[in-house]
């Protein structure tokens, strides 16, 4: 039998695997992949979690040296196994807003433009399936998640992220969709109408997501949807008021924290094309910390500018925006001010990209802050390290993090180096006033003592504890509690 695309299927043929795709982007495919990967875990099973394809600028560093999603890296910490590329082995990180750079089995193989992308996609298609493969053999369950909406009937025809996976592995399928945003039925009735009956037989039932209210109003709806579509209701989550599990890309969840009686302002510039914002999650959630990002500039005590997938248009963008005249006045006034990879790279004389990395090939004045100058290179750096912080002099504190950076600074300013790596290098400047600080370390706030000797050198003083690693252990099983009161884990497993 073949689908309606034409790719040859068998009925539900790949070995273990169950995906989750949504009707909508941020339905909740990642927290419901992220719970299951937990629950199977809990029960001793090795799980593992996939991604075909992944559109985002918060990547993780995986433990063979490659370049991943966020959410697989969080997906593979609730599975209690270290993040590997296996994971997710498509990532596409969006440079402008026609092109990404693509990678591809962790590392990049180069810039398109969609068109271009597309004509490599029946290879990468088997560089997927080649992926998840392996990932059979070797675990006893595997978890995939989608993309955005199943039901982007345009995309289709090249697709690899959603149906076009499914089918060319021959796996079952949960739509889960986000009632909190209303239209609920409509979503998961509308999916199943646009897709072909071979796709639709895929589906083995719905998830509804983010409910809050009366269990007894939603009843009628439910029984509607179970004669209407033939398929069953697995489970309806509840709004869980507060979660915390990383967000894959965008801000719209995560963003802008208020604690009551903090103690520290923090200023983020929403650069327009930010990367890696889960580096602010720690410090976001600290209880003494008011984490803001903003367009433009406001009052505050620690200014960080962060990574940037195309540094020089952000720093334009910065400029344009009126940071820089801001951050001096800031300066000025005895503020801080930290730069966290591309924001580190923008601190220095200048920003030259020769061949063009990240846009059009050229030169950038930086800021002139830090005595440093940054040539972009074809060769992305790609590490985990771990180290010491000096900042409250020595032997330090351990210091965990790591590095995407296509960058390579040099200068007088990188003398005076902060972080001490268990690699032999080091990382870290402080300009010789001790106002400004630069580093190329993505993670750093994540490690408890590193967070408050940072938060010691922007002014606070005795920053209370918060140990944001306990922290998000804890809430992924707030989500796998939820989940597991919700669904039935056994029904699951039996649908492959
Ligand atoms: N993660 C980042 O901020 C990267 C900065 C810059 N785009 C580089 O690759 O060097």
């Amino acid at each position: 039998m073949t689908s309606a695309y034409g790719i040859p299927r068998h009925h539900f043929r790949a070995k273990n695997t169950l995906m989750v795709q949504g009707t909508t982007s941020d339905a909740g495919k990642s927290a419901l992949v992220t719970a299951l990967c937990r629950l199977l875990a809990r029960q001793g099973l090795r799980v593992a979690p996939f991604k075909p394809q992944n559109m985002a600028l918060n990547s993780a560093v995986t433990i063979d040296g490659g370049e991943i999603g966020r959410a697989q890296a969080v997906q593979a910490m609730a599975a209690g196994i270290d993040a590997r590329v296996d994971f997710n082995p498509i990532l596409l990180k969006p440079t402008s807003d026609q092109g990404s750079q693509v990678i591809v089995g962790g590392h990049a193989i180069g810039t398109m433009r969609a068109a271009e992308y597309y004509r490599h996609k029946p290879a990468l298609l088997n560089d997927v399936i080649a992926a998840h493969e392996r990932l059979t053999t070797e675990f006893d369950h595997v978890i995939v998640e989608g993309a955005g909406s199943a039901a982007e009937i345009n995309l289709r025809a090249h697709d690899l992220a959603n149906m076009g996976f499914a089918e060319a592995i021959d796996c079952p399928v949960i739509l889960i969709a986000d009632i909190d945003r209303g239209g609920v039925f409509a979503h998961l009735v509308g999916t199943l109408a646009v897709l072909p009956e071979t796709e639709r037989e895929r589906i083995v039932g719905f998830v509804i997501n983010r409910f809050r209210g009366d269990p007894t109003l939603l009843q009628p709806g439910l029984e509607w949807l179970e004669h209407e579509t033939g398929r069953p209701v697995l489970g309806v989550l509840p709004w869980l008021e507060n979660l915390h599990v990383e967000a894959e890309d965008s801000l719209s969840r995560a963003g802008n924290s208020h604690h009551e009686g903090a103690r520290m302002q923090v200023v983020v510039p929403l650069l327009p094309r930010l990367s890696n914002h889960t580096d602010f999650d720690a410090l976001r959630l600290h209880p003494d910390v008011e984490l803001k990002f903003c367009h433009t500039p406001e009052p505050c005590d620690l200014i960080i500018l962060p990574g940037s997938k195309h540094v020089r248009a952000d720093l334009d963008w910065l400029r344009a925006q009126g940071w820089e005249t801001a951050i001096k006045r800031h300066l000025r006034y005895g503020g801080r001010v930290m730069g966290i990879c591309g924001g580190y790279q923008m601190l220095g004389h200048r920003i030259i990209d020769p061949d063009g990395v990240e846009g059009e090939a050229g030169e950038s004045h930086g800021l002139g802050w830090l005595d440093l100058t940054t040539t972009l290179q074809a060769n992305k750096q790609l590490r985990r390290v771990t180290g010491h912080c000096l900042l409250g002099g020595p032997p330090g504190t351990p210091l965990i993090g790591y590095e995407i950076h296509v960058g390579e600074s040099r200068g007088n300013g990188l003398g005076e180096n902060i972080f001490v790596l268990d690699d032999n290098r080091r990382d870290g400047t402080l300009s010789a006033d001790g106002c400004i600080l630069g580093t190329y370390l993505h993670g750093i706030f994540d490690c408890r003592e590193t967070l408050e000797s940072l938060l010691e050198w922007a002014g606070l003083t005795k920053p209370r504890h918060f140990d944001y690693e306990a922290f998000r252990l804890a809430e992924m099983d707030r989500l796998a509690d939820a989940v597991e009161d919700a669904m039935d884990l056994e029904r699951l497993k039996n649908f492959n």
